[in-house]
């Protein structure tokens, strides 16, 4: 695959990984590494290399798109192990090859591979430049987007940005993803990258004086149409903004009443022409109830009341979107308890530390099954979400 005349794609497609980093489920759609070279006219680079399962692969394809010529640079963005793993094995296979990439992904090598590859190796920052003879590469600094270490390059003579994990995207590249880019983008962004959002507003402001028609991600398809598309929500995620309308309700139930509650709510609010997605946070992915919660400017959180406090995932959710600093947003609580219900006390607790998150006032108290008096306070909550 050729990204313009001078830049050929060289990455491979993982479907055999079930949680990517760990905890992301890729199952469905699996994963894709992407390592590209850019030809100059004097020189040849390659960009990142892969996963430690695909390094025979990408080393085959790389070969291949070679076509006889021999690479001078390894260009390494990121030095994360699905990107970096490579490294030793391709700088063994290029004698004469050169590692460029920043100072402290060369300390991380060192960690990696017992070697910075000093004698080997060119040390980059900000506004450096690398000469290919026809085409150079100027690298910018993306610390933390996601790791501190990172950095973004720029082929201004093929427009070409490449953005190491920014606009990345779970799926590999072999299957057609029938929900377009901004689903498993937007569920990446907020897992993975979604703490740093000051980190990638100040990225994205440096891109804004480059002229851009390729943006060529490590994960994901390369992006080349539309780019205003997608330069656009990078931007609203990055800042908190609420890409939509919506309401986001997410619930721990152990025997069905609090999903009950969810669930009625959720009628309520749809009567009232909201948009609403629902999550089982014990059975749905929670991955996805986190990219909703970012998605939508509205979010529900209903649990049971559980030992004095909140169940174990309703805590693992809240947590989760403390730690990707979530904010901006107006949150309801639904609690359910037989004897003393403590969960609404607890989660309210929870989002004194967020910020600007707006409590709605209408709380649902749950005592056993729904009963009149709960189903009056849904109402009130779905009139409340709905102004
Ligand atoms: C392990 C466990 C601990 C509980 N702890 C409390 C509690 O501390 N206070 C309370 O009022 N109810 C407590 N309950 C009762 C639940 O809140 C009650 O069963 C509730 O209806 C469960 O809602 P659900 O049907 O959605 O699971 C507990 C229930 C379980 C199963």
């Amino acid at each position: 695959m050729n990204i313009t005349d001078n830049i050929a794609y060289v990455g491979v497609n993982d479907h055999d990984i079930d949680l990517f980093e760990g905890q992301y489920d890729v199952r469905k759609n699996g994963m894709s590494y992407n390592s590209y070279v850019v030809f100059g006219s004097e020189k040849v680079v390659v960009t990142d290399s892969v996963d430690a399962r695909f390094v025979d692969e990408w080393l085959g394809s790389l070969e291949a798109a070679l076509a006889g010529r021999t690479p001078d640079y390894l260009v390494v963005h990121h030095m994360e192990p699905d990107h970096s793993a490579g490294i030793a094995t391709f700088m063994e296979r290029y004698p004469q090859a050169t590692v460029v990439a920043s100072a402290m992904a060369f300390k991380m090598m060192a960690a990696y591979f017992g070697t910075d590859f000093a004698g080997r190796r060119v040390i980059v920052k900000e506004g450096s430049t690398l000469e290919l003879g026809d085409r150079s590469l100027t690298f910018v600094g993306a610390p933390n987007v996601h790791w501190p270490e990172v950095m973004f390059s720029y082929v201004p003579e093929d427009k070409v940005l490449f953005s190491a994990d920014g606009f990345g995207k779970f799926g590999a590249l072999d299957v057609e993803d029938p929900e377009g880019w901004a689903c498993e983008a937007r569920r990446y962004y907020f897992g993975i990258v979604g703490k740093f959002g000051k980190n990638v507003q100040a990225v994205l402001k440096k891109a804004a004086g480059l002229d851009i028609e390729h943006i060529c991600p490590l994960h994901g398809p390369v992006l080349s149409e539309n780019l205003g598309y997608y330069l656009g929500l990078y931007n609203a995620w990055s800042s908190y903004e609420p890409e939509g309308e919506g309401v986001t309700i997410a619930y721990s139930s152990v025997y069905g009443h609090t999903r009950d509650a969810a669930l009625a709510l959720a009628e309520a609010l749809e009567k009232r022409g909201q948009t609403v997605a629902v999550f089982d946070l014990a059975r749905d992915d929670m991955a996805e109830a986190v990219e909703s919660a970012f998605q939508y400017d509205r979010l529900v959180l209903a649990s049971i009341t559980y030992a004095g406090g909140i169940f174990p995932h309703m805590s693992t959710f809240i947590h989760t979107l403390a730690e990707h600093a979530y904010q901006r947003r107006t949150v309801a609580l639904v609690e359910s308890g037989t004897w003393a219900p403590m969960a609404a006390k607890v989660m309210r607790g929870e989002l004194e530390g967020m910020k600007d998150i707006a409590v709605a006032e209408n709380v649902v108290t749950v005592r056993g099954a729904l009963d009149d008096a709960s189903r009056a306070q849904i109402e009130a909550l779905a009139d409340e979400l709905s102004k």
